[in-house]
């Protein structure tokens, strides 16, 4: 495989006769910023213990709750050892010895696009440096630190969900490699949050090493883009809105799998059959997929965003020059900047993936499946990725150039679980009867669906997982031709109107910031023209007919557009006031009903609870639905008639999909109900 701009970092270990003499050497790491003396983890819990803020409100809990100050600071220490991070050399470099064995077994290869990161190894010292990768397998944070170690980089300070706390030895083995723990949520334990904030706040300026978080929060189950998260972000940009540090530099980094460890487990999770608790045994059962093969990783470093550079001359920074500052906190206007900077980080992500050939057979099979045709043999396969392949790198995807055939090789050999070629050299998907044993009923996230729908759904969810990631690449373009198959021909503006509408209906399942539609939309018109997909004629834009390219457009957002639907449908059937699962398990119920049928094909990726999620997330945004929580349940009350507006957008665009007749999945669900 051929891409210069990166490096295997297993090539060396291949041929190394002594790994172990690679993870003892002596290691001279480059720090986040330059400190005589280095700051030690023990440093940071003191200096939380003794900051005016915290002392303020300590005094403040004990005026409320008559406890004694020495009382409180203990519970504070007690908080103070749970979150902290502490770091082990030996525990590290005993790591990257296992890390290398392991690796060199599983994988083929770790790509890094090493000028980049060595650029930033090259500019660090001076201010904080906050990677932000990408979350789509707990592998990325192995590995992250596993390049980091290779790079001779400090291993970041990394924010962890407290979902590994509970694991035997694990917990402190990951502690001692640089996790820092977090709840997952705010509640209303005020000691723990202002204790953990001031952690943060004391790991950004008085802190030497990189600190690394995931600004989704989860990995995201759809292996694409999840929306992100504020909390840390706030956190961390406090230090910055408040003149304790001169800049703060974030590096956005893709983390791209040619296969993921959790593809089985994540596809359940979308059909709703919940994750299973992180313990200790379940991390030493998972050791058997070491006889399996997982192909290559790809890490890109995008180029840092300077805090300082990104903000300019957005807000005044003299404003927190008065007072205190321990009394400070981020303003109102402040906050309104954030989501701005976190969204350009998700969108650094999404430009700087690399594109696997396995996610351009996906999206051609999907095609395939969602046009009713039968799978592709050999040779087509290798003609539909040449054109996709070409598509794809003029929209400005990273593809390794590899031979087509071999990479059909390899990747049907990396993907045996999932992809079969039959005797008459058709390529088909594999399915297993699944049996779910006793799944308990009240922690379905959903309805409970069949054994017999979850064996037929289970591929075609993995199938999905690996068409999710690229679609970022053409969705606006997918969503301009949406608008031009249900109207015929529009001229830019009325364009434009269809195109922002759709957009914000799918502003949860594709993630843009509404500020950047118009540019968007005026790079995928450009973009489709030069591809011959649409033309421009009398000042009307129209579809060009026949184009290979816009078969796929269309087949990719079509399980989407169908959740939305059901989900629009549905709601005008329930109770105006309905708790959220009851509408995610009536959405599924009914597309099950509609899929066990097979007299059309319905892509079982519709059943998707993280899809069918957005949509309610869309639906509160757009004021459509509130969302309360009401003794432990999630509630929504709805407003039917700004819902049957969004119904009968998604209508207009739809019955004019005659290429994947969609207009009879709708006869058909709607006769369903
Ligand atoms: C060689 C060596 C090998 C070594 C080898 C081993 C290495 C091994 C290392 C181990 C390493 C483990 C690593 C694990 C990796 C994870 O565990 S990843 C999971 C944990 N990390 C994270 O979650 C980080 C990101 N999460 C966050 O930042 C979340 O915000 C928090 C702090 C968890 C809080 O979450 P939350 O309560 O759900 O709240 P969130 O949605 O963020 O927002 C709160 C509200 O404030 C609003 N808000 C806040 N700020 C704003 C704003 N600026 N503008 C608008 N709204 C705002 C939000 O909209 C939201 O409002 P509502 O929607 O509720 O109305
Ligand atoms: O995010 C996590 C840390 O990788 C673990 O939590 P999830 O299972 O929600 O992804």
């Amino acid at each position: 495989m051929a891409n210069r701009s990166y490096e295997d970092l297993l090539e060396p270990r291949r041929n190394d006769f002594n790994i172990w003499l690679w993870s003892t050497r002596a290691l001279n790491t480059q720090v986040a910023v330059k400190m005589r003396p280095r700051p030690n983890p023990d440093d940071h819990k003191l200096a939380v213990l003794n900051s005016l803020k915290i002392s303020e409100i300590i005094e403040q809990i004990g005026a409320k709750s008559n406890m004694d100050r020495k009382a409180i600071e203990r519970q504070l220490m007690l908080i103070l050892d749970e979150v902290g991070y502490t770091k082990s050399l030996k525990v590290i470099r005993y790591l990257s010895y296992i890390l290398s064995k392991l690796l060199l077994k599983v994988c083929s290869g770790v790509y890094v696009n090493y000028q980049g990161l060595l650029k930033i190894k090259s500019t660090m010292g001076n201010c904080p440096v906050i990677f932000v990768p990408s979350h789509r397998s707990y592998a990325d944070f192995v590995i992250f630190s596993y390049v980091f170690f290779h790079y001779d980089i400090e291993i970041p300070a990394i924010a962890a969900g407290m979902d590994f706390q509970g694991m035997t030895g694990v917990g402190e083995m990951l502690r001692n490699t640089g996790a820092f723990f977090m709840r997952r949520s705010y509640g209303d334990d005020s000691l723990y949050w202002a204790a953990f904030k001031e952690y943060v706040h004391q790991l950004v300026c008085k802190g030497d090493l990189p600190v690394e978080f995931f600004i989704e929060g989860t990995r995201s189950r759809s292996n694409k883009s999840m929306v992100p998260k504020y909390g840390l972000i706030n956190m961390i940009l406090k230090s910055y809105f408040l003149s304790q540090v001169p800049d703060i530099l974030f590096v956005p980094v893709s983390v791209n799998y040619d296969r993921l460890i959790e593809e089985n487990l994540f596809s359940f999770e979308l059909l709703g059959i919940p994750k299973p608790r992180e313990s200790t045994s379940g991390f030493f059962r998972s050791w058997k997929l070491v006889k399996e093969s997982f192909g290559s990783i790809y890490f890109h470093f995008g180029d840092p965003i300077s805090t300082r550079e990104f903000f300019e001359d957005k807000f005044d920074r003299s404003k927190h020059s008065l007072g205190p500052i321990h009394l400070h906190e981020i303003n109102e206007e402040e906050k309104r900047l954030i989501p701005h900077l976190a969204y350009e980080i998700v969108r650094r992500q999404q430009i700087s993936s690399v594109v696997s050939y396995f996610n351009l057979i996906a999206l051609i099979l999907n095609n395939n499946i969602t046009r009713g045709q039968e799978f592709t043999g050999m040779e087509e396969l290798a003609q539909e990725i040449r054109i996709l392949r070409g598509t794809f790198r003029c929209w400005g995807a990273t593809i390794f150039e590899q031979d087509i055939h071999s990479a059909i090789k390899d990747s049907l050999k990396v993907h045996q679980n999932l992809i079969t070629v039959g005797e008459n050299g058709k390529i088909g998907l594999v399915t297993n009867q699944i049996s779910m044993g006793a799944v308990d009923a009240r922690k379905l996230k959903g309805h409970s669906l069949s054994e017999a729908t979850i064996s037929y759904s289970v591929p075609f969810m993995m199938l999905q997982i690996y068409a999710n990631p690229v679609l970022h690449y053409f969705i606006d373009g997918a969503l301009i031709v949406v608008a031009l198959r249900s109207t015929g021909r529009l001229n830019e503006d009325d364009l434009f109107k269809h195109f922002r509408n759709l957009r914000a209906i799918f502003s949860f399942e594709f993630v843009l910031l509404e500020t950047w539609y118009k540019t968007y939309f005026e790079e995928a018109l450009h973009r489709l023209s030069s591809q011959k997909i649409i033309a421009r004629r009398n000042e009307q834009y129209e579809i060009f007919e026949n184009n290979y390219f816009e078969e796929v457009l269309i087949s990719s957002i079509q399980p989407f557009i169908l959740s939305y639907y059901v989900v629009a449908e549905i709601l005008q059937t329930l109770p105006e006031v309905v708790e959220e699962k009851l509408v995610l398990a009536s959405a599924q119920k009914l597309l099950e009903e509609a899929i066990s049928e097979r007299k059309i094909f319905i892509h079982p990726y519709a059943m998707s609870l993280d899809t069918l999620g957005n949509c309610l997330s869309t639906l509160v945004r757009m004021g459509a639905a509130v969302k309360r929580r009401r003794e432990g349940r999630v509630m929504l009350s709805i407003n039917r008639e700004s819902i049957g507006g969004l119904k009968s957008d998604l209508e207009t665009y739809l019955p004019s999909f005659q290429v994947i007749k969609s207009f009879d999945i709708f006869v058909h669900i709607k006769s369903k109900l």
